[in-house]
């Protein structure tokens, strides 16, 4: 990171918006971030919350910037990167958080040999606890990747993994938080239906995702085995680990992360 000068983003987007919160926090100076954005509602609010200088042309942002990172939706890649070409000379460093779309598509939209880096965050690197997948193209520098990941790691854990897996990655962390969001409002549902005020139901439900999750990070034990310290034998939690079974929650979420991965496959055409 100290030898990038300044960091561009094509699409300043939600995704874009987590990541330059991240680096912000991290102490990555404002003033050398750029972002190139068409929507003026959008270009207003990067601008007005984090006092970034948001632009709205894509070859300027190139010109001016050593590392960019594209931030458009998959479906709009072309476009995005149309005319921008020969604006990535060797010294320039792509970073693509597109879903689905493989370095190898984005080197023909570039015109040829790129220094690519694919990486697949989420949302939660908004508050600096975003899980990252990264994998480098076939032309990036082994600096590259370290780049990328120093990068990312202002905004929370960075995993390396090989590009066949990105797919998976988004079906699971990617589109990840969304699955957790469901689950949270399901559960609070579930205390508001037993008589819980609404507000409480949400803050206990909450902070028991927030907690099971720290508890796998920080004691390093199997769920399986965190789960069974829960269930007193004949007790309130068995009980409903079997709802949990009849249900097919298990199931229902490993078919989630399967219907996510086939998505990502097809959005990269
Ligand atoms: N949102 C997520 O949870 C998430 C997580 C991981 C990866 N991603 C990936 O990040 C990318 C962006 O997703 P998002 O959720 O931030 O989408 P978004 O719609 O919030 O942001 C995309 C932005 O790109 C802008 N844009 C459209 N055309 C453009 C162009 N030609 N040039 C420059 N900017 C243009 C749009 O105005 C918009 O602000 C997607 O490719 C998605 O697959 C998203
Ligand atoms: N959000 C993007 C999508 O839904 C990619 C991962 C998370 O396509």
């Amino acid at each position: 990171m100290e030898k990038i000068d300044k960091i561009g983003f094509i699409g300043g987007g939600n995704m874009a918006e987590a990541i330059i919160k991240g680096l912000i926090g991290g102490a990555f100076p404002v003033a050398r971030l750029l972002v190139a954005e068409p929507s003026d509602e959008r270009r207003r609010l990067l601008e007005d919350r984090y006092g970034v200088h948001v632009i709205s042309d894509n070859r300027e942002l190139v010109r001016d910037c050593d590392l960019l990172v594209l931030a458009v939706k998959p479906q709009v890649r072309e476009a995005a990167l149309a005319g921008l070409a020969e604006l990535f000379t060797d010294d320039k460093l792509l970073i693509s958080i597109l879903a689905g779309v493989g370095t190898s598509e984005l080197e023909r939209l570039l015109s040829g040999p790129r220094r690519i880096i694919r990486a697949m965050p989420n949302t939660p690197a908004l508050v600096g606890a975003g899980a990252t997948a990264l994998c480098p193209g076939r032309h990036a520098r082994p600096a590259d990747l370290r780049t990328a990941q120093h990068l990312f790691e202002t905004t929370g854990i960075v995993q390396l993994v090989e590009e066949g897996q990105m797919d998976a990655v988004t079906g699971l962390s990617g589109s990840g938080p969304a699955y957790v969001f469901t689950i949270i409002e399901a559960l609070a549902d579930g205390g508001v239906l037993q008589g819980l005020p609404r507000h409480t139901a949400l803050m206990l439900a909450t902070q028991t995702l927030l907690g099971a999750a720290r508890m796998v990070k920080e004691s390093g034990e199997h769920p399986a085995v965190l789960r069974d310290k829960v269930c007193s034998p004949g007790g309130t939690t068995i009980a409903a680990v079997q709802a949990l079974e009849e249900g097919g929650l298990r199931a229902t979420l490993m078919e989630a992360v399967a219907r996510a991965t086939e998505r990502s496959r097809e959005l990269g055409g």
